[in-house]
């Protein structure tokens, strides 16, 4: 910094700070608060300046999150808005194999199935949580280490910038699992990729690939995270060195089939996964955003946020209690499923099952729920 520059810091700035944040401190398991020194575009530390790195931890259940961790990521999305030496915050998740995977399936199958007005408290917070990034005062980085599925990709589409290492799947899982996909992804979706693709991601659950996303509007940029015989190379799983098949449809991105897709997952078990390319990739997103005025920048994201936060604002109150009341049926029946669900049982319902008993009128009760259950006779 320039010695005059320094001057006038010393001579004017307040030597006592007003703290704005609501709580002092927020330890929450499973949620990590870190401030990392903020690098300029060379790569050098700015003394002074940091960014604050929020990680979800919770990778034996893929970094889905709890009703405590929905606490505080609220608190740290709060702390870091307040944080005057914070310029950027990333949002991020522990290990390489999942950001998140949405909410806790467990807790939902376990304590908020049949219970509509515990599970309309926890919306409360949900809907917090989602607020907390949307209306971070510091741009948001989602940092994708690895799949980022249901309500994972809904937080994580509340980011303003998506960086993903290229194994991870972005999809979700609602209607699979006895869910909507309102937490987010029906008000951002749409804008982002507009109504068609939308429609697929958000109906029938199939997952893309990052590359798919990538191409679609879902992530400004993607990294090789596999590294095979020393050397960085594309997920293997996914067609990415063709545009279009023989009919002129888009095949860039779509996951190989048959002999192609045996011999990718050959090459995915010869490989290992190094992440540092991601973190490059981020941190030299957090130099390019520290390179500007800071108003002009947080009035240009607040701006550029508007058409997701709009249809989230319009939204988020009615999806609140659609998802409370729908928790005594369809969620009760589908969390359940995957939570009792094994690999060989199967972690869904047979869908048609449940259709055709109820086309002819069978009430939802207790027998009929037991039922559909994965496993039962
Ligand atoms: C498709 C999957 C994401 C990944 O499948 P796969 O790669 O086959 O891994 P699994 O063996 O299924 O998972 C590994 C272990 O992690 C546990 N896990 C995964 N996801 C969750 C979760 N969300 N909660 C708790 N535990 C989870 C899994 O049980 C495995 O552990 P185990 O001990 O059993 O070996 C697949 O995992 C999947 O479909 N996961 C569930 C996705 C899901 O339904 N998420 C909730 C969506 S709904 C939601 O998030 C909402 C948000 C707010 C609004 C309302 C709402 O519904």
């Amino acid at each position: 910094m320039k010695e005059t520059t320094q001057r006038v810091i010393d001579q004017t700035a307040p030597k006592h700070l007003v703290d704005h944040n609501l709580v002092p401190e927020a330890v929450v398991p499973g949620v990590i608060y870190e401030k990392r020194p903020a690098r300029n575009l060379k790569g050098e530390v700015v003394p002074g300046l940091y960014n604050a790195w929020i990680w979800l931890d919770n990778p034996t259940q893929y970094n889905s999150y709890t009703t405590d961790m929905t606490k505080g990521l609220i608190l740290a999305f709060r702390a870091a808005s307040c944080a005057r030496d914070v310029a950027t915050v990333v949002f991020t998740a522990v290990g390489d194999k999942a950001f998140c995977t949405g909410g806790n399936t467990k807790e939902y199958a376990e304590y908020y199935a049949g219970n509509p007005q515990e599970y309309r408290q926890y919306m409360r917070l949900f809907n917090d949580m989602v607020s907390a990034i949307l209306g971070c005062d510091k741009p948001v980085v989602c940092r994708v280490n690895g799949m980022r599925i249901g309500g994972g990709q809904e937080i994580g589409m509340a980011a303003d910038f998506t960086v993903a290492q290229d194994l991870a799947n972005f999809g979700q899982a609602g209607p699979k699992h006895g869910s909507a996909a309102i937490g987010g992804a029906t008000d951002f979706l749409p804008v982002m990729i507009g109504c068609e693709q939308a429609m697929v991601s958000g109906t029938l659950c199939e997952p893309f690939s990052a590359h798919k996303a990538y191409r679609l509007g879902i992530a400004s940029q993607i990294v090789p995270a596999l590294k095979v015989d020393g050397k960085f190379v594309a997920n293997p799983l996914v067609i990415t060195d063709r545009y279009l098949d023989e009919f002129g449809r888009i095949i860039h991105g779509e996951f190989k089939t048959g002999d192609e897709l045996a011999a990718g997952k050959e090459v995915l078990k010869r490989g290992e996964i190094d992440l540092s390319l991601l973190d490059e990739a981020v941190e030299k997103l957090c130099a390019k955003l520290i390179s500007t005025f800071p108003e002009c920048l947080t009035k240009s994201f607040e701006e550029l946020r508007k058409p997701k936060l709009d249809a989230w604002n319009r939204n988020k109150e009615n999806s609140r209690a659609w998802l409370a009341l729908n928790m005594m049926n369809e969620a009760r029946t589908g969390f359940r499923a995957f939570n009792e669900g094994t690999k060989e049982t199967g972690r869904e319902i047979e869908f048609t099952d449940l259709r055709q008993a109820l086309a002819v009128g069978t009430p939802w009760t207790p027998e009929l729920i037991e039922s559909l259950m994965p496993g039962a006779k």
